[in-house]
């Protein structure tokens, strides 16, 4: 008799299959495709379970901006919207580019954290600590964005970096002389990034590429060891909607049609969905900060486009769980026998309309609101415990650090 018993329809290898998965001491025990006696059972029948989905760029603030997120605020926000994982970007105040902040930070994760974590190092120009620091993925900006630091010698950090680098590709110089950040700025910072990774042959992650040459310049180079994300922002706004909203200012900033096209016309090829989940106050907004909020609005923005047939639910679970794992190196969270019993489950049939006011992130606005969408995660669970039901968040701060192949 397993502890608990999950009854319902969940993805497996590209099927969706309806049964029943058996969980001791948080771990998958048994996957059936058939009912199975549970000393707890748990009737998901009419809802989808999908393996803990992953969010690979956030940014939580904490340390001496509070006011923007905490790790307890946006974990929360994370649990809200059906992410049981998130990797925390480094340039925070102060940013981590020294073992001691890394350490600070790990620390502060492990009393705080309602979602499990991997922590970044911002690399520019100090290898050594961050080979101390041991971090979990690295961080390199080629251009300026929130906080302003970004590298001298990119292709130095990147030969630097002993663990995966995500990269901010927006070009420095191009931005210094057009505020704006046309295409170009990311083009040519992307062309760049590729060159070195030709050279260097290291696992390199291109965070946000918005552009039809960013997209068509990675996919023609088609390094194995190049990964790339999309955001949700990128994917469903443009220009039109920042030109109507100037909250929708972001880095790099939202694209013409003709770019969102390029995207899509991409879309399979698309290997990680990542919010780029960056809060700010919306005092600090009004002052022209750049960065949009997402964390809890990706899944829904994703399930409402499955609704309307232009992705499949294996999507989401490809670029949110699968590909994660893949390029991040991150252990024991494949859906299978002896793997942990971490999941996100969705209602696709739920309509609702985003509320400001039912959000966690301290961020409390987003670009969708009073969006009505189909598809809400309904709850979310790590380890074998509900730690989100209906909206409400129902754990403690039990994350725990991700288990990855450290640099
Ligand atoms: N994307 C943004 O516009 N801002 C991000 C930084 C970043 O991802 O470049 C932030 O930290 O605010
Ligand atoms: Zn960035
Ligand atoms: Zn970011």
């Amino acid at each position: 008799m397993h502890e608990l018993v999950l009854t319902g329809k969940f993805t497996l290898k590209g099927e969706v299959v309806r049964g029943s998965i058996g969980i001791d001491e948080g771990r998958i025990s048994a996957i059936y495709a058939r009912k199975i006696p549970g000393e707890e059972t748990i009737d998901l029948s009419q809802y989808l379970i999908l393996p803990g989905l992953i969010d690979t760029h956030v940014h939580l603030r904490d340390f001496e901006q509070k006011e923007k997120e905490t790790v307890e605020s946006g974990t929360k926000a994370a649990l809200h919207g059906g992410i049981t994982a998130v990797l925390d970007m480094p340039n925070t105040k102060p940013p981590v580019m020294d073992s001691k902040t890394f350490e600070k930070r790990l620390e502060l994760f492990q009393r705080k954290a309602y979602t499990d974590y991997a922590l970044g190092f911002l690399i520019r120009s100090n290898c050594e600590e961050a080979r101390k620091a041991g971090a979990d993925f690295y961080k390199a900006f080629m251009g300026a964005s929130t906080g302003g630091i970004y590298s001298g010698d990119f292709e130095g950090d990147y030969a630097c970096s002993p663990g995966v680098l995500s990269v901010h590709a927006e070009d420095a110089e191009l931005i210094r002389e057009n505020p704006e950040r046309p295409s170009r700025a990311e083009e040519v910072a992307i062309k760049r990034a590729l060159e070195s990774a030709e050279k260097l042959k290291k696992p390199l992650n291109i965070c946000h590429v918005s552009t039809r040459g960013g997209i068509e310049a990675i996919l023609q180079r088609n390094l194995p060891w190049v990964s790339f994300e999309v955001t949700p922002h990128h994917l469903f706004l443009t220009r039109e909607d920042y030109k109507r909203n100037p909250l929708l200012k972001v880095y790099p900033p939202l694209r013409t049609e003709e770019h969102v096209k390029a995207l899509w016309e991409n879309f399979s090829r698309i290997p990680i969905i990542a919010s780029d989940h960056a809060p700010h106050t919306v005092e600090d907004k009004e002052a022209g900060t750049a960065g949009i909020p997402g964390l809890e609005t990706e899944v829904a923005l994703l399930l409402d486009a499955a609704n309307r047939g232009i992705i499949s639910v294996f999507d989401i679970v490809k670029k949110m769980h699968d590909n994660p794992v893949k390029v991040f190196g991150i252990r024991g969270r494949d859906f299978a026998i002896g793997n942990e019993a971490t999941f996100t489950v969705v209602d696709l049939k739920r309509e609702w309309t985003v509320k400001p006011e039912e959000l966690y992130t301290k961020a409390k606005w987003s670009p969708w609101e009073g969006r009505k969408l189909k598809g809400k995660v309904v709850m979310t669970i790590l380890r074998g415990r509900v730690v989100m039901e209906d909206g409400e968040i129902v754990g403690k701060p039990e994350g725990v650090r991700l288990n990855v192949q450290r640099g």
